[in-house]
């Protein structure tokens, strides 16, 4: 190590155990413990290194440590000089994986300390393994770890703090190169009844990014780094005693880009996303055997929270009960004893406070770093009590497509910065509500032929048709106020004058 090789310190070493062996054979009792004492300071001397091994399997079963090991060398051979790499891909992940390759070594460096990494492979025969008759024509069993030899004086930092640091580090870029799921608990019967789980998943592949996300740049800022301060605040969420996850309401009208958000935080966060719906949760314990298996570093997703279920009657309910019995104190008990009853009928169904245990219970902290969004097209229709600020902590509004988020569009779509109609369409923007997915559709070159001048011309002539409707909408609305008025003026003045001659009769 620190300017020898590995080679040379293990032939060094080889030599003196010899040396051990003879004087053993040689010398009396008393003798060889003094010996002995000497030999360990020699040793130390000579050998000062300690050598931890990492077996790929551990009691039959493989070991998730060699696994992270693997990964973080691979990844670390990338820089180094290491000349024999092995390239492996699985189904499950995004891209290949380099490792080193047997009996390849490399060093690494932590606070101070240098660390020598050796890659393995034994293969094992039949007489080691004792399994012959068994195994007569399958392939060798192969035995593969890794070894990592330092200097005794770094000890502690490697059992302490260096193999953690490989550990955290591999299991990372394992999960970044892991492929996205989404999950989806709208299963067949034959889907629960196989034993497969709660949830059915497929492959999450939506090519969403907030590069990609028309909206207006300030408040797509303000979302980035709400996430980016999320993912990195394990250590904050610890210290206030919070359990580590963050909720979202997105808000706004059909096609202004709420799905295509979920997808953008899913990528950016490189999150699995669980897509509850509620309509085939049964119960409130079906919702909590659902969360259960949602694991950590996912997003559980409710969309159109307000059509999916009705969680607002109960507490209406309740509301109106409590200014009834203000007033009418007598009632009070029965009213309790009715309550109790909803309750109980209750248990047996999905309730607004079933759902807000899911958001905030006790369980909903298993597995952390969990980001929970609702979307909606009607947010005064849901109940205060389920978006209030640190269960829903953002509200975010997904609106319709102003100058900037076209721009993106533009870009997206068209693949222009600029253009002179860009200005035209910039004036019909701010006069007229049009939702991005409306704006994304005129942007579309329906034909090969076409060039980005059709597509802004498409968009400007939708944009004026909405512009015209929308002009003769609010004339039609304004001409039936005014009809209204009159008719409640002529109302007016009919009463006004019956109630003249009513009086007169009784004069
Ligand atoms: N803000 C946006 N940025 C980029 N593309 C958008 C945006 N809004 C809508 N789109 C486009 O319009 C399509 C529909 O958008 P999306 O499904 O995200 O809207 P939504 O708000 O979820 O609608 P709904 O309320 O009907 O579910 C998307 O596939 C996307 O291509």
């Amino acid at each position: 190590m620190e300017g020898e090789s590995l080679t040379e310190v293990w032939s060094r070493f080889a030599g003196l155990m010899f040396i051990w062996g003879t004087i053993q054979q040689l010398f009396p009792y008393a003798l060889r413990k003094r010996i002995e004492s000497l030999w360990h300071r020699m040793e130390n001397y000579f050998f000062p290194y300690v050598q931890i091994t990492i077996d790929e399997l551990s009691n039959g079963k493989s070991n998730e440590i060699y696994s992270q090991v693997n990964t973080y060398l691979g990844s670390k051979s990338v820089d180094k000089d290491a000349k024999f790499l092995k390239v492996e891909k699985s189904k499950e992940s995004k891209s290949f994986a380099v490792s080193l390759d047997e009996g390849e070594e490399i060093t690494d460096e932590f606070q101070g300390a240098k660390l020598s990494w050796r890659s393995h492979k034994e293969t094992l025969s039949d007489d080691t393994t004792g399994h012959r008759s068994r195994r007569n024509n399958s392939a060798p069993m192969e035995k593969k770890r890794y070894t990592i030899t330092f200097n005794k004086r770094h000890k502690e930092i490697v059992t302490g703090k260096y193999l953690k640091h490989v550990m955290e580090e591999g299991k990372a870029i394992q999960f970044q190169n892991r492929k996205q799921k989404i999950y989806s608990n709208n299963c067949s019967e034959d889907w629960y009844w196989s034993g497969k789980g709660m949830w059915r998943d497929i492959n999450f592949e939506h090519p969403a990014t907030f590069d990609t996300l028309a909206m207006d740049p300030k408040k797509k800022g303000e979302i980035i780094n709400d996430l980016v301060a999320f993912s990195k605040g394990k250590d904050y969420y610890s210290k206030v005693g919070k359990a580590w996850k963050r909720g979202y309401l997105l808000y706004g009208p059909p096609g202004t880009g709420k799905s295509t958000m979920i997808a953008a935080i899913a990528n950016f966060l490189n999150y699995d996303i669980y897509d509850l719906e509620l309509t085939s949760v049964k119960d409130n314990s079906g919702l909590k055997k659902l969360l259960m298996e949602t694991t950590s570093k996912s997003i559980i997703v409710i969309e159109d929270i307000d059509c999916s279920i009705d969680l607002t009657g109960k507490r209406k309910k309740k509301k109106k009960k409590e200014k009834e019995t203000t007033s009418e104190d007598k009632e009070e008990d029965s009213d309790n004893e009715k309550e109790k009853e909803d309750e109980k009928k209750d248990t047996g169904k999905l309730t607004l406070s079933g759902l807000l245990n899911f958001i905030d219970g006790i369980w909903s902290a298993c597995g952390q770093e969990r980001i929970i969004i609702f979307t909606t097209n009607h947010k005064d229709k849901l109940d205060p009590a389920l978006i209030r600020r640190g269960r829903m902590d953002m509200h975010i509004e997904m609106s319709y497509c102003r100058y900037e988020a076209f721009k993106v569009l533009a870009k997206n779509y068209l693949n222009l910065e600029t253009h002179p109609l860009f200005q035209q369409i910039q004036g019909l923007l701010e006069e007229v509500d049009m939702s991005p997915c409306d704006v994304a559709e005129n942007l579309m070159l329906k034909n090969a032929s076409g060039g980005p001048q059709i597509c802004l011309d498409n968009l400007i002539q939708a944009l004026k048709e909405a512009k015209m409707k929308a002009n003769k909408d609010s004339k039609q609305d304004k001409d039936k106020a005014k009809k209204n008025s009159k008719k409640i003026k002529k109302l007016s003045s009919k009463l006004f004058r019956s109630y003249g001659s009513v009086q007169k009769l009784f004069k």
